[in-house]
């Protein structure tokens, strides 16, 4: 069984379809990404996905006792409020140190368990987030665009520590991103979204889809290829 599934899901909002008939699946273990335009219906995909959004047509379908961390778009902590990153973890629900070193680990942000929320790099404050949701060992992590502000080696490095987690904890992860260059190859699959599923496969089988190069065209191609180049590590199913 799916960790998963929507079944022909239809989202309506405020009288306009964000999503129509979006049917998708996710295993255990994958990294899945998805990618579309402004406006395309990722978020709303997300949030259909942890019961936050009605859909009006089709149905989700979890595993029983699936347990979700999730990282909404644009979440920030309130820099303003002094606060450790210890204490933020342990909000709303005191953690054992156990859990919190685990989670602090596996998302390589150990060394900032005594630093101030406020005084964190974007990168740092990011792999905070990851450690926050990844508390409780979820099965599977929903991550909404969560590289946002970062610069490409930072969006980079992020990747790279996602796949670590993976490869550590065995969750699944599905993100959105508008990054494509560079989440299209830490990924195992992509779905090109734009209010339906445009396409889906192996990122390279996506990135040459006449769909996917009608919406963003063809010059992530070469990017790809260019970041496909420097990968320093491989995965069983890397395309050649
Ligand atoms: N709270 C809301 N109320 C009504 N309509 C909304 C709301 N949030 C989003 N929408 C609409 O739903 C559609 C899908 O939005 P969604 O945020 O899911 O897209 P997205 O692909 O995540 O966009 P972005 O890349 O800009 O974050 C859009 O037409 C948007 O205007």
């Amino acid at each position: 069984m799916s960790l998963i599934s929507a079944e022909r899901l239809t989202v309506r909002r405020d009288g306009r379809v964000a999503l129509h008939h979006v049917s998708l699946a996710i295993e255990p273990g994958e990294i899945v990404t998805i990618v579309g335009p402004n406006g395309s219906g990722k978020t709303t995909l997300l949030k259909a996905l942890i019961g936050a959004e009605v859909p009006s047509e089709g149905r989700i379908v979890r595993q029983p006792g699936l347990s979700i961390g999730y990282v909404p778009q644009g979440l920030r902590p309130d820099a303003t409020l002094p606060m450790t990153v210890k204490r933020f973890l342990s909000l709303p629900a005191r953690r054992s140190k156990a859990e919190l070193n685990s989670a602090l680990e596996h998302a390589g942000a150990a060394d900032l368990a005594d630093r101030q929320l406020a005084d964190l790099s974007g990168g740092q404050t990011q792999r905070v987030l990851l450690a926050r949701a990844l508390l409780g060992a979820p099965q599977l992590l929903l991550l909404d665009e969560p590289t946002t502000g970062l610069d490409q080696p930072g969006s980079a490095a992020f990747y790279r520590r996602l796949e670590a987690v993976r490869n550590e904890t065995g969750c699944a992860v599905l993100l959105v991103s508008h990054e494509l260059h560079v989440v299209m190859s830490a990924s195992d699959r992509v779905i090109c979204l734009n209010g339906h599923v445009c396409c889906e496969g192996r990122p390279d089988a996506v990135a040459s889809a006449p769909e996917y190069r009608a919406l963003f065209g063809t010059g992530t191609g070469g990017a790809l290829a260019l970041y496909r180049h420097e990968h320093d590590h491989s995965h069983d199913h890397a395309a050649e």
